[in-house]
């Protein structure tokens, strides 16, 4: 939950009276031993369903125990039980849901059974079995509860975790190098904190409803003092004393509204903060793809053979299993490198597996998705060995964010809105590379000065929704290479970019790969930004690589009839940015 969530909540006056009631109630409840005239079961026999006067303000009950007393005390009880039953309820149903939300798999199915198996039971005959069982205890019959209440709390975490887990933002954490952990503790959980805290508002109102029915109806124990036991007492002496009845049950009346409106204000300010969220979200664009999680695995060392390459895909294959049983692929047969220093261009229309081949080298493919042949090795080591039918997570988690760099297609979306630009940057270099807060600050000020931000300084302190799209990505870039990578895979990186900021970015990626001899692949479909920034291309098409060598040559003598089209189509009345030299004698292949 952010601040604006209770300032805007201090602004609604429903709100406010709400707080300021339960805090006065919960005050009076922990200062019941000062403020009570008398011990909550003192009783005087001859003063019994006394009318108040001066040393029993509120009377007495139908044992000549004092009235006040008894509801302060009550107080004490009531609030207790309500946040051990919450307190109970949150602790087993949030981490629950945090984990079947973000893995799915076999805990969610697991989950999701214990959890309507739990909401099937009957709870009145569960809290009156329990009774049976162990005795009058307010306490037991609260923790009781809050296991019975507990997949409210497992289905609103798994449901919010679920609409954050495919944020590119999320992705784009893992591709920095954070650690699952540190991924749900502060991207995810601050998704999820402002709808855990309106439901403990309402759980709390429905927990002291039913631990004051229990005592109304004398199943809790009478020797503590609580508002529902005297609900009952005054209920039984209505006749004698009515004022008896009334006092607690305008405390509980009074304590139950409060906390529901303080809940729907609760609500109220964060559906404000929401829009403006949704709207930014809109605005950039859809999450379009799962992070793969597996168990760590040993990298496995292979051979280094003569033509080492720094990223190196030979024979990659990769499908989706279909209905029918058969692997629809999207890539076959792939082989393709870069070198240090180099700029590859992976070139395709729409949907010839750029994108796939790059997920599969950063290990970002989806769950269900099968290599079917090929491997992939970065500097030496296999990241996909040969028979792999997955990518191995473990053996890209120290290359990611360190080694491999990322830069996103969607700028806004693959930011956290949630935390200022210098957070998100500074964050990784301090676990990736162990230097402090301010060496990674002052780092994160020179990156943001490199990619050529004007007021470093600012935008650091800055919310991601205050940049324009150029800036954010400009931040994606500064992050990308915050780690001194020495491969680094670009989808789209101007794709959301108007033309002249997509020219501004190109000139940053140019000048930081010159300088800091960054092995660039740079997934696009625009020939524009082949010609103006790659020095070797490779073109694919229904996932099959097309052809393949140096950018001039292929952009001056296309030997395939489909990279002459995509020329046409992407150059056509178009000056190329960089002025075509004379191609260079390279290899070409060409299928
Ligand atoms: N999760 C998935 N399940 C099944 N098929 C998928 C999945 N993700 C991608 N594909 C398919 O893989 C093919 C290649 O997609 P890919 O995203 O690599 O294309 P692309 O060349 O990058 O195009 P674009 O520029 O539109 O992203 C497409 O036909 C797409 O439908």
């Amino acid at each position: 939950m952010r601040a604006s969530l209770f300032r805007k909540l201090l602004r609604n006056p429903l709100g406010v009276v709400a707080l300021g009631v339960l805090i006065t109630i919960a005050l009076a409840g922990v200062l019941a031993p000062v403020l009570a005239p008398f011990d909550p079961n003192f009783s005087t026999i001859s003063k019994v369903l006394a009318s108040p006067d001066g040393s029993n303000l509120l009377g007495t009950d139908s044992g000549g125990r004092d009235v006040l007393s008894r509801l302060l005390y009550g107080a004490r009880t009531t609030l207790l039980s309500a946040v051990l039953c919450a307190a109970v309820a949150i602790s087993l149903g949030l981490p629950a849901g945090l984990v079947a939300g973000y893995y799915g798999g076999r805990f969610d199915a697991a989950a999701n059974w214990v959890s309507n198996m739990v909401m099937a039971l009957p709870g009145i005959v569960m809290l009156l079995g329990l009774r049976a069982a162990v005795g009058p205890s307010v306490w037991l019959a609260m923790v009781a509860f809050g296991v019975l209440i507990s997949p409210s709390y497992y289905r609103l975490t798994r449901t919010a975790v679920q609409s954050v887990r495919n944020e590119l933002y999320v992705d784009a954490a893992q591709v920095s190098g954070l650690g699952d952990g540190r991924i749900i503790a502060r991207h995810i959980l601050s998704v999820v904190r402002a709808p855990v805290i309106i439901q403990t508002a309402l759980i709390c109102a429905v927990a002291i409803a039913v631990q004051s029915g229990l005592d109304f109806l004398g199943l809790g124990d009478p020797t503590v003092p609580s508002w529902g036991s005297m609900l009952s007492d005054g209920f039984r002496s209505v006749y004698q004393n009515s004022l008896n009845l009334l006092w607690p049950a305008l405390a509980i009346a009074i304590t139950v509204v409060s906390l529901v409106l303080l809940g729907n204000a609760l609500r109220d300010s964060l559906e404000d903060a929401e829009k403006v969220t949704a709207q930014r979200r809109r605005r950039d664009g859809e999450a379009r793809t799962t992070v793969r999680r597996r168990r760590t695995q040993e990298p496995v060392p292979v051979e280094l053979g003569t033509e080492h390459h720094l990223l190196k895909v030979t024979g990659l294959g990769l499908g989706y299993p279909q209905s029918d049983g058969s692997i629809k692929k999207v890539v076959d047969d792939v082989t393709l490198h870069v070198d240090r220093g180099e700029v590859l261009g992976l070139v395709g229309e729409s949907g010839s597996g750029k994108t796939q081949t790059a997920f599969a080298v950063l290990g970002l493919l989806p769950d269900n998705a099968v290599i079917t042949g090929g491997t992939i090795q970065f500097d030496g080591s296999h990241t996909v060995a040969p028979g792999d039918e997955t990518v191995e997570q473990s053996r890209l988690r120290d290359l990611r964010g360190r080694r491999i760099g990322y830069i996103p297609q969607e700028p806004m979306s693959n930011l956290d809105p949630a935390f200022t630009v210098g957070h998100q940057l500074t964050r990784p270099m301090v676990k990736l590379l162990g230097i402090s807060k301010d060496e990674a600050r002052r780092r994160a000020l020179d990156l943001l000065a490199s990619v050529g931000i004007p007021d470093p300084a600012r935008t650091f302190k800055t919310h991601p929704h205050h940049l324009s799209g150029g800036m954010a990505q400009r931040v994606l870039i500064a992050g990308a290479i915050s780690c001194e990578p020495d491969l680094v895979i670009a989808d789209e990186p101007t794709t959301a970019l108007d033309v002249t900021v997509q020219a501004e970015v190109l000139d940053v990626l140019r000048d930081l790969q010159h300088r800091l001899q960054l092995g660039i692949v740079l997934v696009t479909h625009n020939f524009g930004v082949v010609a103006d920034i790659c020095d070797r291309v490779v073109v694919m098409r229904n996932g099959r690589l097309v052809e393949e060598g140096p950018v001039r040559t292929i952009l001056r003598e296309p030997a395939h009839d489909y990279t002459r089209e995509l020329l046409d189509s992407t150059l056509e009345g178009k000056t190329p940015m960089t002025p075509l030299l004379t191609a260079t004698p390279s290899a070409r292949v060409s299928r």
